[in-house]
């Protein structure tokens, strides 16, 4: 028994024995017996050195969902299934994996800064019969009582229930649903995301690899540094390089990592300056917001023209920018200095924790204006496919750590430059038995015949 259980058991035991007295007992009538008990035990409880909390699953009258309740069921799941006896077992919403909480009535330790304390999980029924069911209507509400001595109660109170309600509300986020978000006419519409790439499966150099997550997991971590600095706490990366070199793959990895939902801005869908503020106005925390081939969503040419009428407008006449919006909005499109507002100004001044990514094929044809020094925070080249690019998509493919045909590869990844989604499509195992042997040669074929063509085309023109 544990030390408040002690002092509970004295408190309704000097109560039940007090009306349990034969002498009295008879002649007293049923609200005095439980006025009596409840006094002995307030009296009791006032000599106990115990501070009890308790977190209703439920508040106010139209009985909401206590944040509070779920944030310390989230906290106790973890250390719950290692001390409760019994359990009990839920699927989480992405059905990945079995989330085990303490049952009711179970009893659980938890120590901090050396002050011990205790959990209880309660629940309290109420057997209402609904005037037109046959069937009872059992209400079911679940409760959390904190114990602990009075000796830390600002120990408790303070620093202890903020670490309960930050860790529990990080569990929430891990274990909820992500989402990918598309823009639809001005509106977003969303989709269970489900991607399975992860930088593990991310055929590159493993430097590259870790420089770029070590970059990711300091930004999110960042919080009090961006506020210290009084810069919005959001990071934009380009990611360029020829097709199939694993763009929108290290997109889905980014997201993975730090588990933040995915915004993919189509902007030839966005009608024009305006509708683009309002959808980056909706944007959540914990985000990726992904503009993808940006060479080819606005008109390069058009684009040119109008950011340079739009400066000159600017220093002739500042007060021009109603005319401006005019335009905007007639001529329907989102122009490259509309986006690049939104995104300095208007979208940093929401909200924080938002990851920006620009892919294109060809960063030589991207406005400087958009590239210029400070706009993105890191520039990720995505290229060909080398040698330990190559081992993470064997061992990914065919689950080959080494094959004496290893080396010929190597050797022509230097001459001959293939997008890491060729070698995978060679890699893919064509039969059940997935001969790596056939796949290996496969890929050295095709390696030779690009080198082969390359050598032609330099011969060519050399000449
Ligand atoms: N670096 C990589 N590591 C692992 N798989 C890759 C890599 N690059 C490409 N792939 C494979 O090739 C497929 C296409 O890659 P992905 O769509 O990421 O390329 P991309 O660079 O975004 O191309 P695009 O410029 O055409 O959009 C992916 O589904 C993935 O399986
Ligand atoms: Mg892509």
């Amino acid at each position: 028994m544990t030390p408040p259980e002690l002092y509970a058991f004295l408190a309704s035991t000097i109560g039940s024995l007090m009306l349990f007295w034969p002498f009295f007992r008879p002649y007293l009538p049923y609200s005095l017996q439980s006025f009596i008990q409840s006094y002995c035990q307030r009296w009791v409880g006032s000599l106990s050195p115990y501070v009890h909390v308790t977190f209703h699953e439920f508040i106010g009258e139209r009985l909401m969902r206590n944040e509070a309740h779920s944030a310390i069921q989230n906290y106790l799941s973890s250390s719950s299934s290692m001390h409760a006896k019994r359990l009990r077992a839920e699927m989480t919403k992405n059905k990945q994996s079995l989330i085990l909480s303490m049952d009711d009535y179970e009893e659980i330790t938890d120590e901090f800064e050396g002050a011990k304390l205790w959990w209880y999980s309660g629940k309290s029924i109420s057997n209402k019969q609904q005037p037109f069911s046959l069937y009872p209507f059992t209400d079911e509400k679940r409760h959390y009582k904190l114990t602990f001595h009075k000796q830390h109660r600002d120990l408790i109170i303070g620093p202890y229930l903020d670490h309960v309600l930050k860790e529990g509300k990080e569990i929430e986020i891990r274990k909820r649903q992500r989402k990918m978000y598309m823009n639809h006419d001005g509106m977003w519409s969303s989709v269970v995301f489900e991607h399975p790439t992860t930088f593990e499966t991310l055929a590159m150099e493993p430097e590259k690899k870790q420089e770029i997550m070590e970059d990711l997991i300091s930004f999110s971590k960042a919080e009090e540094l961006y506020a210290r600095i009084g810069k919005a706490w959001k990071r934009g990366y380009l990611l360029y390089g020829p097709p199939g070199t694993g763009k929108s793959s290290m997109i889905a990895a980014m997201a993975n990592l730090l588990n933040y939902d995915i915004y993919e801005l189509e902007l030839t869908g966005v009608k024009d300056n305006t509708e683009l503020r309002r959808l980056l106005m909706d944007v959540s925390n914990k985000s990726v917001m992904v503009i993808e081939d940006i060479d080819c969503s606005l008109n390069l040419t058009n684009r040119r023209k109008t950011i340079r009428e739009e400066e000159e407008e600017e220093m002739k006449d500042p007060k021009q920018n109603p005319l401006k919006d005019e335009r905007d909005s007639k001529s329907s499109r989102v122009t490259l200095s509309g986006l690049l507002n939104s995104i300095d100004g208007l979208w940093s001044a929401y909200g924080g924790e938002r990851i920006i990514v620009f892919t294109t094929n060809h960063v030589e044809k991207l406005d400087p204006a958009l590239i210029r020094d400070g706009r993105m925070d890191k520039y990720i080249e995505m290229s060909y496919c080398g040698f330990e690019g190559f081992k993470v998509l064997a061992n990914r493919y065919l689950k080959l750590e080494s094959h004496h045909l290893f080396s010929r590869v190597g050797e022509l990844l230097q001459e001959a430059q293939m997008t890491p989604a060729k070698v995978a499509g060679h890699l893919m195992p064509k039969t059940i038995s997935g001969d790596a042997e056939i796949c290996l040669e496969s890929l050295i074929k095709a390696l030779e015949l690009v080198k082969e063509t390359a050598g032609l085309k330099a011969e060519k023109e050399a000449k």
